[in-house]
């Protein structure tokens, strides 16, 4: 039996048609340039939360968790445990996603989610190990008994502003019938995250360097995703957020730490989460949804602020103007995600609750977006939205100040170093502990990359310190290797779609997969 939280329809569609958890996964974008949703959102009774769920490890989590939006008859009990457990087994903590709990001592309640323990350091490996075997898992059904010419092949076409791409290229490197792009922006990107993705040797993946800015890159890829031609010659596949299966699979850890930090308590918890295409905080937004009495899910962006300034305003606005910010992987002007959330404002705010309607509004916003580059949505839409968020806006002088801070104040563990994007968090979780002044209430700073993988913020911030080392102190063994081996890049001179397009048919060509 199909439940209504496994089954799909686009964001902008007016239409009745469903699809499944396999056909998202696999189209990735909708044929009208929508994102994949459950209309029905799965409730968890608070009594299975805090007598059942509470006492889960990270695995059997997520098995519960995706059992609610994946049907039975597309992956079985059985295969969907192997999915997940080969999935964490490549992680370096036994726990997936530890939480460092009162960093700051006993009385801020301030736990950090460290979601870097992955193969590529940053918290796209959550989900993308996941992806990765599940493409596996699909094609390998499609596929069976089929001769090698009738095979189905996909084109994994991608945009980053640093770690998706490497998280993406990991979580697919030498699988069958698979080949990857990725597209990131020149010189927009720290060199660690240039070499993870550019010294992979595996026959299937290219990497993609393009003169332009993170959001061109994205426009691109979606661009492609819009092609009918090219897509059906190629079955382009998606591996950034605007695939559904990246939001479940980030469920877990909002759950997960969740019981961590309050010991299966149902305290007051706000998480904290920097901010970009908000595809890490759109999870959260489900887990609460489900039923997680979450108080608030905090939106911390850099000074690329355009999710802050959405729900001051209510007008959200196209711009070119996207800033080079210290936490370089946010520097993103078009949130995809937030299309997401939108249709549930609007779904939420009809009172005919009715879906097709909603897709109606959600196409209209986003018509706009591209006739006008820029729309506006009712008050009653962000009253709604407030309900579940709040922002806050950094600088990088304070993003700066926050690596300072925690390295000198840190408690448990003294001297903790935080990357630059988790800085953002913090900075913001500070805010709010001393805005808040409310000792019961329990603060998640989602830790998004290890530090790492952005050695000049790092520096910047701490070189003044005698006892700091970045070689000894934060740079792991696996990634000091990186910089002796070769790197495949192919640059693209302009932003272009067309270009990307030729590019992409002629390494394909060259790989022969
Ligand atoms: C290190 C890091 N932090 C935060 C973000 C923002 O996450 P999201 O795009 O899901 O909002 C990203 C990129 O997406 C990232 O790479
Ligand atoms: N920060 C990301 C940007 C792409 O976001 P995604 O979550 O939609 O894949 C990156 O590091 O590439």
């Amino acid at each position: 039996m199909v439940t209504a939280s496994q089954v799909y329809r686009s964001t902008r569609s007016s239409a009745p048609e469903t699809k499944s958890f396999e056909e998202v996964v696999i189209q990735g974008l909708a044929s009208d340039g929508g994102l994949f949703i459950p209309p029905t959102i799965p409730q968890v009774s608070q009594e299975i939360l805090f007598s059942k769920w509470s006492k889960l490890s990270f695995q059997d989590l997520a098995f519960e968790i995706m059992r609610l939006y994946v049907a039975q008859d597309e992956i079985p009990d059985a295969d969907l445990k192997d999915l997940i457990q080969r999935s964490y087994s490549t992680f370096r903590a036994s726990d997936v996603t530890p939480l460092a709990k009162n960093v700051t001592g006993d009385k801020e309640n301030l736990h950090i989610l460290e979601l870097f323990h992955g193969p590529t350091y940053a918290f796209k490996d959550v989900a993308l190990q996941f992806l990765g075997n599940l493409f596996e898992y699909f094609l390998q059904k499609t596929n069976k008994d089929l001769p090698q010419e009738q095979r189905k092949k996909i084109t994994v076409v991608g945009a980053t502003s640093g770690d998706t791409g490497s998280a993406a290229i990991y979580g697919l490197r030498g699988k069958k019938d698979i080949s990857v792009f990725i597209l990131y922006p020149t010189g927009r990107i720290s060199p660690i995250q240039e070499e993870q993705m550019t010294t992979v040797p595996d026959k299937n993946v290219q990497t993609l360097s393009v003169k332009g800015t993170f959001d061109n890159c994205q426009d691109i890829v979606k661009a492609i995703f819009g092609d009918k031609d090219f897509n059906s010659r190629h079955n382009v596949g998606a591996v950034n957020s605007i695939n559904w299966a990246r939001i479940l699979a980030q469920m877990t850890y909002y759950f997960y730490s969740y019981f961590q930090a309050t010991g299966g308590e149902a305290d007051k918890v706000k998480f904290v989460v920097p901010s970009g295409n908000f595809g890490d905080i759109l999870a959260g937004y489900f887990a609460k949804k489900m039923g997680l009495p979450i108080e608030k899910l905090v939106i911390a962006t850099n000074e690329n602020d355009i999710l802050d300034r959405f729900l001051k305003s209510g007008t959200y606005e196209r711009s070119d103007k996207v800033a080079a910010t210290l936490s370089p992987a946010m520097d993103i002007l078009i949130s995809s995600n937030f299309e997401r959330l939108l249709w549930y404002l609007a779904y939420e705010n009809l009172t005919s609750h009715d879906a097709l309607k909603a897709g109606d509004i959600c196409n209209t916003w986003f018509q706009e977006l591209k006739t006008k580059g820029s729309f506006t949505v009712d008050k009653v839409v962000i009253e709604g939205a407030l309900k579940d968020f709040s922002s806050e806006r950094v600088s990088n002088a304070e993003t700066t100040a926050t690596i300072k801070k925690m390295y000198q104040d840190s408690q448990r563990p003294e001297k903790y170093i935080l990357d630059p994007h988790t800085a953002v968090g913090v900075c913001a979780t500070e805010r709010l502990i001393a805005s808040d002044d409310d000792s019961s209430l329990h603060y998640i700073s989602l830790s998004t990359a290890h530090p790492a993988k952005f050695a000049d913020a790092v520096n910047d911030a701490l070189a003044s310190y005698s006892d700091y080392s970045f070689e000894k102190d934060v740079l792991p063994e696996e990634l000091k290797k990186l910089g002796n081996l070769e790197k495949k890049i192919k640059l693209v001179e302009k932003a272009d779609t067309e270009l990307v397009k030729t590019v992409i048919e002629e390494e394909l060509a060259k790989m022969g997969l």
